[in-house]
């Protein structure tokens, strides 16, 4: 049976307002004709891009999403966001503990744990990112990390609210300029492995979450990835920033799942 594909990109600390307000139309434009029940498409923009985003675009073609959120709904938190401000603009998704987030920010596996709980039951779509270092990959511990990253950042989050629970696996040495991408058997194996520690933390309800891979996705690997039994999608940075480009690798990402699913 075919599952339906997951694309997205984090816009990360690129494109203003108007620049973002065009890339979210041409991309509607774009991938209009392709059915939402074969494909989920979701774009991050900056924050301050956020509300002219979610005016001018129909979020059942493209959900949009903050890159990040506080745990509390107000306080004294100079610089953070609180989850009622991000659905006063109307937002439906929020990512939690992006790479950059945790490594240039210092955040930590209970800060997610608190932001995850919080963006869940505020009712968002709550995209959890995890992957280990360069360093942990060569000591030879991916799988503890990734375990202990799902099971910190899910602790105390009920199997009932995994509808709105989507995993993004990004190996840290995989990501932007300098980053190398994972080999898609590397990738499948750890999917592999963050989908058993879902189904650990999670009972049954964990198998229906999706996991996405990130990092240096591009239109030479896309299609290899997408076609791994474990890969539900692809989170697109650098590949995907400009929208004719990254409907083209949607496109071709899509007919070779379609065409490999009917070997
Ligand atoms: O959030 C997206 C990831 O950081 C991947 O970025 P990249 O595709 O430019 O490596």
């Amino acid at each position: 049976m075919q599952k339906k594909l997951y694309f997205g990109s984090n816009l990360k600390m690129y494109k203003n307002i108007q620049d973002t307000v065009t890339y979210l139309q041409d991309l509607v434009s774009y991938t209009k004709d392709i059915s939402r029940e074969e494909i989920e498409l979701f774009i991050i923009p900056s924050y301050t891009s956020l509300e002219s985003a979610t005016k001018n675009i129909e979020q059942s073609y493209i959900k949009i999403g903050a890159q990040n959120m506080c745990w509390e709904d107000e306080g004294q938190f100079t610089g953070e966001i609180s989850p009622l401000m991000l659905k006063e603009l109307g937002i439906s998704l929020v990512m939690i503990g992006h790479s950059e987030r945790r490594h240039v920010f210092g955040e930590t596996d209970s800060e997610e744990n608190k932001k995850v709980k919080a963006a869940l039951n505020h009712g968002f779509t709550t995209l959890l990112c995890i992957g280990e270092t360069a360093g942990e990959k060569d000591f030879g511990i991916s799988t503890e990390v990734l375990r202990t990253q799902l099971k910190i950042g899910f602790h105390d989050v009920p199997a009932s609210q995994t509808k709105n629970i989507w995993v993004a696996y990004e190996p840290v040495w995989s990501i932007g300029v300098n980053g190398t991408p994972a080999s898609a058997d590397y990738a499948e194996s750890m999917h592999k492995e963050i989908k058993k520690a879902l189904l650990e933390i999670f009972g049954d309800a964990g198998k229906d979450i999706p996991v996405l891979y990130g990092g240096s996705v591009n239109p030479g690997n896309a299609d290899e990835l997408i076609i791994q039994p474990s890969i539900d999608g692809l989170f697109t940075g650098r590949a995907a920033w400009q929208a004719d480009k990254f409907n083209t690798l949607i496109r071709n990402a899509k007919a070779t799942y379609e065409e490999n699913s009917r070997l």
